[in-house]
């Protein structure tokens, strides 16, 4: 199982990160988010940092020219798309570099596969997260993994939104032939964008273990 730390501000946190069983981190690019890492993190400092992992930059709603623009500063390598990009902006940002789609999932979306099948042919993840009033993500909450247990989804996929310490039982439990990684977040923090290693170091060896 793939796990990925998103909402990272800080590069020392970063350089430490290399040094743990994830697979990718991400960075967040959204104005809103406490985690926004625009002024917290030289784009050159994490550009030139050398990481066995991949660098993910997270976006909601933004336009083209300022993805790319992220992406080259920041020397992303895949960009998650958080917000209500149409299937034809997926398209275009990904015949420019890897797109993990996200779904963010609320008790009255019972039925997955028409949320996600025409994103199919235009992205190379989903990534399903918690749907909540007036936020795009970072709810430290968790929607109903049952709604996914008998989808006839054919993407690799992320299970996101509120994964927290507690949850290596449930997620090994978890079972559909795409599934494909976690990603954590806010679970995992000290303060919004300072990351608690100590317990992402312990979740990341009980996951894969
Ligand atoms: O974390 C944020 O502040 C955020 C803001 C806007 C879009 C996405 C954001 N984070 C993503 O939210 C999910 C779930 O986070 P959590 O575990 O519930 O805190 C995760 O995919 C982050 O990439």
């Amino acid at each position: 199982m793939k796990i990925k730390v998103c909402g990272n501000t800080r590069i020392e946190q970063l350089k430490e990160l290399s040094n743990l069983p994830i697979d990718y981190v991400g960075l967040i690019f959204y104005p809103q988010s406490p985690r926004c890492v625009v002024q917290k993190l030289d784009p050159n400092d994490f550009k030139q940092l050398k990481m066995p992992v991949t660098k993910v930059g997270v976006f909601v709603n933004a336009s083209e020219e300022e993805i790319m623009k992220q992406v080259e500063d920041f020397g992303l390598e895949m960009v998650q798309l958080h917000g209500d990009e149409t299937v034809s902006f997926c398209n275009k940002i990904s015949d420019q570099l890897k797109v993990i789609k996200a779904f963010r999932i609320t008790d009255s979306d019972a039925n997955v596969d028409w949320l996600v099948q025409e994103y199919h042919e235009v992205c190379d993840y989903f990534l399903f997260d918690k749907g909540s009033a007036g936020l795009y993500g970072g709810t430290g909450k968790k929607f109903d993994w049952d709604l996914l247990r008998n989808s006839t989804i054919k993407k690799p996929f992320f299970l996101s939104g509120g994964i927290g310490k507690n949850d290596v039982a449930a997620l090994k439990a978890f079972h559909h032939p795409f599934f494909y990684g976690v990603d954590v977040n806010s679970r995992f923090e000290i303060s919004p964008g300072i990351k608690d290693l100590k317990l992402i170091k312990d979740f990341a060896e009980e996951l894969i273990n």
